[in-house]
């Protein structure tokens, strides 16, 4: 199965450093988010890395060889970087007919791919016809036919709907399920935020943060707790295996559902008088360490230049 390395990567437009020393990789089976605020360097990455745009310095590699040197990159890596490009007189049919001929590709995966992406009823009609949604859709249907190890998807949310982007959640996880290896960007995070499984969050070129979500939000989450007895709850707690700080006269909790704080308020006879989420939104925390980097401040944890 094929990884995804950003080495020590950078690239300058003259005086513009668009990308500028980033450093990650994408594994299988992992839907990796690739997260960043416009102009951040995300299409000037991904292009890299399918050889669209040649680096300054560094490497960008996919299995472990640059794209140029893959051997059947048709059927190792599906892309979709933008949904532009079709004929407009061509049917969504025809037009992945004619990639598959172009690539190499058995003609039969047209209709499984029309299939995945829910274009079958429209597949004969002309794609200049077609919605945002339906042209992001025909990109992906495009980037799936290779039947790839490798996902490359640059705004794919783009223009979905609501269920347009529940839709892409459930085909990319099922992708990343069957052992692929997803890199998707967005330039907003809550788009892709029930998707992903890894976030690399990049801001004027450079890595902000390269971390699993689960763990992004434990660090940025947690459950406010007011209680007298502060002392019993917590020991409780800490048996439970909860992380308790105090904060501001009230305990901030990890590691535990509410659920269970309840139980051990019930088991330390404490009587709570406050319980609340405080799952600051990924969106708040996104804003955050991106806004920190534009700043030029070192964000907390920041993992930059590693
Ligand atoms: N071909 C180019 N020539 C000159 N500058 C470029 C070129 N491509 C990108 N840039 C600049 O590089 C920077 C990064 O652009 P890039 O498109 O990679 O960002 P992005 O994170 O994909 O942004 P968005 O979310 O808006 O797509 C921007 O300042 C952009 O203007």
């Amino acid at each position: 199965m094929s990884v995804i390395t950003i080495d020590g990567l950078s690239k300058s437009f003259g005086s513009v450093r668009a990308v500028d020393g980033l450093t990650f990789s994408a594994q299988p089976g992992t839907v990796t988010g690739f997260l960043g605020p416009n102009g951040a360097g995300k299409t000037t990455t991904l292009r890299m890395l399918l050889g669209l745009v040649t680096p300054t310095s560094g490497r960008a590699l996919i299995d472990g060889r640059p794209y140029a040197e893959l051997e059947r990159p048709a059927e190792l890596v599906g892309a979709a970087l933008e949904a532009t490009g079709f004929h407009p007189g061509r049917s969504a049919r025809n037009h992945l007919r004619v990639i598959c001929a172009a690539a190499g590709l058995p003609v039969q995966r047209v209709d499984a791919a029309l299939e995945l992406t829910g274009l079958t009823e429209a597949a004969d009609r002309g794609v200049g016809g077609f919605s945002l949604g339906m042209r992001q859709r025909l990109a992906l249907a495009a980037a799936v036919l290779g039947e790839p190890e490798v996902l490359i998807l640059d705004e794919p949310a783009n223009g979905l709907d609501p269920a347009g982007i529940a839709w892409l959640r459930s085909l990319l996880r099922n992708l990343a399920d069957g052992g692929c290896t997803v890199l998707v960007s967005s330039h907003v995070l809550s788009e892709v935020e029930q998707t992903v499984d890894h976030v690399v969050i990049v801001a004027r070129g450079r890595l902000v943060r390269d971390v699993a979500l689960a763990e992004l939000m434990h660090d940025h989450g947690g459950l406010r707790v007011r209680t007298a007895q502060a002392a019993e709850l917590t020991a409780e707690l800490e048996r439970a295996g909860a992380s308790v700080r105090t904060d501001d006269g009230r305990l901030l909790v990890t590691g535990v559902s509410a659920e269970r704080i309840g139980q051990a308020a019930l088991d330390a006879r404490a009587v709570l008088t406050e319980l609340t989420e405080e799952r600051s939104g990924l969106e708040e925390i996104f804003l955050q360490l991106t806004r920190d980097e534009m700043l030029g401040a070192e964000p907390a944890g920041t993992v930059a230049g590693s």
